[in-house]
């Protein structure tokens, strides 16, 4: 079992809300993140007034990324450090990872995720670790095998980024369910991948031909979800025989979450709306799932309490009360593509990391405060995470693959 890892970064003002003044509400100490409400008092100079209500979230890591000149700066190489390194030593175990990041449209999503070619993000940075590996995480491989895909999730269907698609029908493909390995996008081209440059090419392929559009907050908003993913395979020689070793890495850039602007055209209110519905779904997923594994906890702590030496597990799906009768909530994974497709992610056999970016500005104080609840909740959230079976293999299979 596994809580939920959650970050926090605040990005620099923007140059918006750097010429309309905006007010850095925004702190950070040490994991904690703390917002002061500037409306409780109207004055914008002097020392902040007792009267401002100030709310103080606690994560497993929040970074100031506002002034590299400030000591307490965190740069995407200290972002890495802490939540790369562990994606990377979690994949070398066998384990599933998933990396996603939520935060208002504009807020440094997809600055954390993929970064800048001056300023290069998590997504690159994870594939140069894989080719790259150190000998510091767990027993080298044999060989390794890298495969990639990269999809879109727009108006609630799924488009390959890294495939030509037919113009008329770009949004075909369907998700599945495979009763044991779970949801999967039927057709989605897997690519094979034998150094860091050939990734770094498909990357870029797929970024650039992902929907972006002009928000009022961000020129270039991404509009869709992207899911990157990384299956990474090892040979081993598991009692001397050659076997292999599978995990699976999904790397996730929501897009960002804005309220409905009525002069925006059709199209863009229909996405908006879309980006929306999946986004509250994913709330609604991480909040039960977190009342769930509390649920859990508590019952696992009064069941220890009230039955010393009763051995009887602590199921599942259900857990209730002291007398068994309470059952977890159900969860609508199905009700939006993107929960369906993370739901290993979330709750499952995965090692989850959530990203919550932010903005330091005054002007998006109820974002930033429903962009931090969301992440809190997310905290809660308890994973099943095992090391993924190790499968023997033909010799002959194990020679000519790897
Ligand atoms: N930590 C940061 N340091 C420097 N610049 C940043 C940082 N975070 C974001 N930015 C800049 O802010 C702008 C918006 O960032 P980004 O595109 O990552 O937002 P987003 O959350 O992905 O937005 P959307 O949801 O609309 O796609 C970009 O110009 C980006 O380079």
């Amino acid at each position: 079992m596994a809580n939920v890892k959650v970050a926090v970064r605040v990005r620099p003002l923007s140059k918006r809300e750097n010429a309309e003044e905006g007010r850095i509400i925004v702190e950070v100490d040490n994991k904690v993140a703390k917002v002061r409400n500037i409306k409780v008092d109207n004055r914008l100079d002097g020392p902040w007034d007792s009267r401002e209500k100030i709310v103080a979230f606690s994560f497993d890591y929040c970074y100031w990324s506002i002034d590299p000149e400030d000591p307490k700066y965190a740069s995407q190489e200290v972002v890495f450090q802490d939540l790369g390194t562990s994606v990377l030593s979690g994949a070398f175990k066998g384990y599933n990872i998933c990396l996603f990041a939520y935060g208002q449209t504009g807020s440094g999503k997809t600055y954390t995720m993929m970064g800048t070619p001056a300023s290069v993000g998590l997504t690159p940075r994870i594939c140069e670790g894989l080719f790259s590996r150190q000998d510091d995480y767990s027993e080298q491989p044999a060989s390794c095998r890298v495969e990639v895909s990269f999809l879109e999730i727009y108006n609630e269907r799924v488009r390959d980024l890294l495939k030509q698609s037919d113009h008329k029908k770009p949004y075909t493909l369907r998700v599945r369910e495979h009763p044991e390995t779970g949801p999967y996008v039927q057709g989605l081209s897997q690519h094979l991948v034998t150094d860091y440059k050939q990734v770094v090419g498909l990357l870029e392929e797929g970024i650039a031909k992902r929907i972006t559009a002009a928000t009022h907050i961000h020129d270039a908003s991404s509009r869709s979800h992207a899911i990157f993913t990384i299956h990474y395979t090892q040979a081993i020689l598991e009692n001397n025989l050659p076997s292999e070793i599978a995990s699976k890495i999904n790397l996730v850039d929501l897009a960002g979450s804005e309220r409905a602007d009525p002069s925006y055209c059709k199209d863009r209110i229909t996405e908006g709306a879309n980006i929306n519905k999946s986004l509250v779904t994913l709330g609604i997923v991480i909040s039960t799932l977190a009342q769930n594994s509390q649920m859990f906890s508590s019952c696992q702590s009064i069941n220890s309490i009230t039955s010393e030496g009763d051995s009887s597990p602590v199921g599942s799906h259900t857990t209730g009360s002291v007398s068994g009768t309470r059952r977890q909530a159900y969860i609508p994974y199905r009700d939006s593509i993107l929960t369906w497709l993370l739901k290993d992610s979330l709750g499952g056999n995965s090692k989850t990391i959530m990203v919550a970016t932010i903005s330091p500005a005054s002007s998006s104080y109820n974002e930033t405060m429903s962009t931090l609840r969301y992440a809190s909740n997310a905290k809660n959230i308890i994973n099943k995470p095992r090391v993924n079976e190790v499968r023997p293999l033909p010799r002959l299979y194990y020679l000519h693959i790897f």
